[in-house]
């Protein structure tokens, strides 16, 4: 059992600021439907992310490009129905808020308004920067994005490692300070070296959540059906799997198979 777990009855943008200044890691995860959504706010987590990768892990999608709005909202008002005590914060999609500060505000109101979402995630650094601003000033807390961004994978046309160079390192602390600067609550950095992300980490009053990149910063994230083992054919080094959830499941499938060719299911205290 964790430290201080359910110590806070309700976490807010504000309790996650807290923690750092406490020194309080912070835990996150992904969920995009009910069901799970429920064990995981019961087990204690800080945070539910509803990624955009519900386009690759719940729609099979290659990449998070294709998943659209309308889908985000289902996924966001399933999860929020189920939880009782973390922060939900939902990823905007890729072409909801690019074009303009206008369409990035309308886009964060409707996951705010038919979701009951807590906040929203955008990736990105100076270049969206305006429209991180225009959310803001409506009252929506937002979650920046920075390193590896997958709705720019094909700007980048790998899953690398970002911030390798030195002027690339230099534009991400600068991000991440603007960032802090406008109103974000935290930021999740992703594949980035575990040195400059604890640097990151040390620029900035607000939580930075790592995945991928390294212990020495003030949480991590992780999407749940990796670190359950479901997704077996994804494999970067940071993933830890805490069960092995695809072969459990396999068998488990194939048990019932076997017993409903055989007739062993149902048996007599399983019939009316
Ligand atoms: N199931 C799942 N888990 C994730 O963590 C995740 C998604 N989907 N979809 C959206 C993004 C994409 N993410 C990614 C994708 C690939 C790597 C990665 O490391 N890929 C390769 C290495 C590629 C390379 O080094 O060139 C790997 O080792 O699997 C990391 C994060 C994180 N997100
Ligand atoms: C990997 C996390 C940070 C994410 O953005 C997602 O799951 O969509
Ligand atoms: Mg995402």
């Amino acid at each position: 059992m964790s430290v201080a777990k359910k110590e806070y009855k309700r976490i807010t943008v504000k309790t996650l600021v807290d923690m750092k200044a406490k020194g309080e890691k912070i835990s996150m995860l992904t969920a995009y439907d009910y069901t799970m959504a429920k064990i995981v706010d019961g087990a204690g987590i800080d945070v539910i992310l509803v990624g955009d990768s519900a386009s690759n892990v719940m729609a099979g999608h290659e990449t998070t490009l294709p998943i659209t709005l309308d889908q985000m909202i289902y996924h966001a008002s399933s999860v929020i129905r189920a939880i009782e005590r973390c922060l939900v914060v939902v990823d905007l999609p890729f072409g909801s808020y690019q074009s303009d500060p206008k369409e990035a505000l309308r886009s964060a109101i409707r996951i705010m308004k038919e979701s009951g979402a807590h906040s929203v995630k955008m990736e990105g650094g100076k270049e969206i920067k305006d429209s991180i601003k225009r959310i803001l000033n409506a009252g929506i807390p937002v979650m920046g994005h920075l390193g590896l961004t997958p709705q720019s994978i094909y700007k980048f046309g790998t899953y690398t490692v970002r911030a390798k160079e030195e002027e690339e390192a230099n534009r991400l602390i600068e991000d991440a300070r603007m960032l802090e600067r406008i109103g974000c609550f935290a930021i999740v950095l992703e594949k980035i070296p575990s040195k400059l992300a604890q640097q990151v980490a040390e620029s900035v009053s607000i939580p930075i959540i790592g995945i991928g990149a390294g212990p020495n910063v003030d949480g991590q994230v992780l999407v749940l059906h990796d670190m359950l083992g479901m997704t077996h054919e994804f494999n970067p080094r940071f993933l830890r799997r805490y069960m092995h959830l695809y072969d459990d499941m396999t068998k488990a499938i194939s048990q019932y198979v076997d017993d409903v060719k055989s007739v062993d299911f149902p048996n007599e205290e399983e019939k009316y």
